[in-house]
């Protein structure tokens, strides 16, 4: 068709269809390259028109290489930058090693002399790169704590090989600290020059972004530096929930490119108290078997990662118990009021998808003051509220206690999805609590129950989305730090009195357990086993997500199905 014809006389034009500006978006979306060659941008990738393309090599520099058959697109999201200079266009990009998902990724780049006259060559580089990168940050100034013992030593050449040339290709600015003791990355936080980074990426387990979170609180600044610096993992350790959360994967190059490509979210922290000391929590706190499985099997070390599950079955065939007394202000108490809110909250977040930097924006706005949020409920040195309406229950006692554990994230590790309607940013923990004493029989299909999703509905557990919860053991050495309100509210349960049996008593002996302590777990580590409170802040701190505002997992049984227009919770008006 001549070219002088305009769209009115063009007969075969569709005007209606396309308006004007959308047909010179779509006549410069390819861009002519090599000697008979194009790129065009499709609707979620690039698509490479040229016979000869093969990026199976590190660099695919065009008319070099001859072979074809290979899949001719670069998703979007696998873009990790690209300029144009000297009528030369450079594309750097993640491909994936193989098909399976979260493969290894491997970094390659495309380079092609442009045929497309400069300026609008130019323009197409701008519009690709705004869709490969959205609202996420462009090259971020990135700081990389390494723990060097992480992931049983390997965390150094795990960054040198697999994360280091993508941040490289993607033009972070980075710098490289190895941490040299333990509570290292506490000091290096708290030391931090907010101003300077955008991000603080730990390559070990969870207990460096545990030890960020609290060296960044250390700050007089605490809040703003919780707000301005994003903490996140590159996982390198043995515990990597983080990074499944966020990033879906514990595949240290997904993980890469998740935090070339994330969005900065507002995250809920936890304040654990106990006496006068205050430590921030992003990940959970727990008592009973799963705490004392995690910390307690240090004396048969020597069986591997089997110690885990070991420790496991021996404390669930003992029917151990684990008594406590506790308080709990609870939110949202019956499982179908916390689909309800989950299913609210991920409608809201629709509506936010546009704007996605508006996360930090809505109702929940930053917190007030320059330091830490004060604590809402005080210290556990403090008495609890006593008004009816205070939201607390009454300190009540809790005998055959099995597994307290409470979470603000979904994923506690691979495959353990204990949480799936917990939420990121909305200023709730999910409490989970389930008796001890039940049959060995349901106990086993409960831990079945995990992996396949059907755990958090099972009737043996008892979940509720809270803000804040009270405990004192009663359980292992004796405790001196209760005040005395606490000691008159209830004395060592019966069942703990009560005689073991013999099969008792030699699976107490397997697991390694003196009796004579407990363990409290907060994010994995070890804390004092004492009297604790824990409150939440609803956003207190930033980090990076794949998708904002949800953890990357399907979410619990069943909210879809729930009509969020007539869904009211008392827990959706919490702020
Ligand atoms: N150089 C070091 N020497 C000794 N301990 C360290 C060093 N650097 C960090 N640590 C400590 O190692 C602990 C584990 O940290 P990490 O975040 O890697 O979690 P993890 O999942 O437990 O990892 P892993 O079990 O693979 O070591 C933290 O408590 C941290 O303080």
């Amino acid at each position: 068709m001549s070219s002088h014809l305009s769209s009115h006389t063009d007969p075969f034009s569709d005007t209606a269809a396309i308006p004007e500006g959308d047909r010179d978006t779509i006549l410069e979306s390819t861009l002519h390259v090599g000697a008979n060659a194009s790129l065009t941008l499709g609707a979620d990738r690039v698509i490479v028109a040229d016979d000869a393309f093969d990026d199976s090599n590190r660099t695919y520099l065009c008319g070099l290489i001859q072979k074809s058959d290979l899949a001719k697109t670069i998703p979007f999201y696998h873009i990790l930058d690209a300029e144009l200079l000297n009528n030369t266009i450079t594309i750097r990009y993640v491909r994936p090693r193989s098909s399976k998902s979260n493969a290894r990724l491997l970094v390659r780049t495309l380079i092609y002399p442009v045929s497309t006259p400069e300026g609008l060559a130019q323009r197409w580089t701008d519009r690709m790169l705004e869709r490969a990168f959205g609202a996420a940050l462009r090259r971020p100034r990135i700081k990389v704590l390494i723990n060097p013992f992480g992931g049983a030593g390997r965390a150094q050449s795990i960054y040198d090989n697999d994360i280091a040339p993508i941040f490289q290709a993607a033009g972070c600015t980075v710098d490289v600290q190895r941490t040299t003791h333990k509570t290292h990355a506490v000091d290096i936080a708290a030391d931090l020059d907010i101003d300077a980074y955008d991000v603080l990426a730990c390559a070990s387990g969870d207990g460096l972004p545990m030890e960020c979170f609290n060296g960044l609180a250390r700050k007089g600044n605490a809040a703003e530096a919780l707000r301005k610096i994003a903490v996140t993992q590159l996982p390198c350790g043995t515990g990597n929930a983080m990074s499944w959360n966020f990033f879906g994967s514990a595949e240290p190059s997904v993980a890469a490119l998740s935090i070339v490509k994330a969005v900065r979210i507002p995250f809920d922290l936890a304040s654990v108290t106990q006496g006068d000391k205050r430590t921030l929590s992003f990940l959970s706190q727990s008592l009973g078997i799963v705490a004392e499985t995690d910390l307690g099997t240090e004396n048969i070390r020597w069986m591997g990662d089997f110690r885990f599950t070991f420790g496991f079955l021996v404390r669930l065939l003992g029917k151990n118990v684990y008594p406590i007394d506790y308080a709990v202000r609870t939110e949202i108490e019956d499982k179908n009021d916390i689909k309800k809110h989950y299913a609210q909250e991920v409608t809201k977040l629709k509506h936010q998808q546009s704007h996605p930097n508006d996360i930090f924006d809505n109702e929940m706005g930053a917190p007030s003051g320059p330091g830490l949020p004060p604590l809402k409920y005080g210290t556990i040195k403090d008495p609890l509220p006593k008004e009816e309406n205070s939201g607390w229950t009454r300190m009540e006692s809790y005998p055959n206690l099995g597994n307290f554990y409470c979470g603000n994230m979904c994923w506690m590790a691979a495959d353990a999805p204990f949480f799936p309607a917990s939420l990121p940013s909305d200023g709730m923990m999910d409490l989970v609590t389930i008796d001890g004493d039940i049959s060995r029989l349901k106990a086993t299909k409960l831990l079945l129950a995990v992996a396949d999703g059907t755990f958090f509905d099972d009737d043996i557990v008892r979940a509720r989305k809270i803000s804040a919860v009270r405990v004192i053991p009663r359980f292992g050495r004796p405790m001196t730090e209760i005040s005395e309100q606490d000691q008159a509210v209830t004395s060592v349960s019966a069942t703990s009195t009560q005689k073991p049996s013999t099969l008792q008593r030699i699976l107490k002996k397997m697991s390694g357990s003196s009796g004579k302590t407990g363990y409290f777990s907060v994010d994995g580590e070890k804390l004092p086993f004492e009297p604790f409170q824990v409150e939440i802040h609803r956003g207190l701190a930033t980090t990076l997500s794949r998708v904002p505002g949800v953890y990357e997992y399907e979410g619990p049984r069943g909210w879809k199905d729930i009509n969020v227009e007539n869904a009211t919770t008392a827990g959706v008006e919490h702020a």
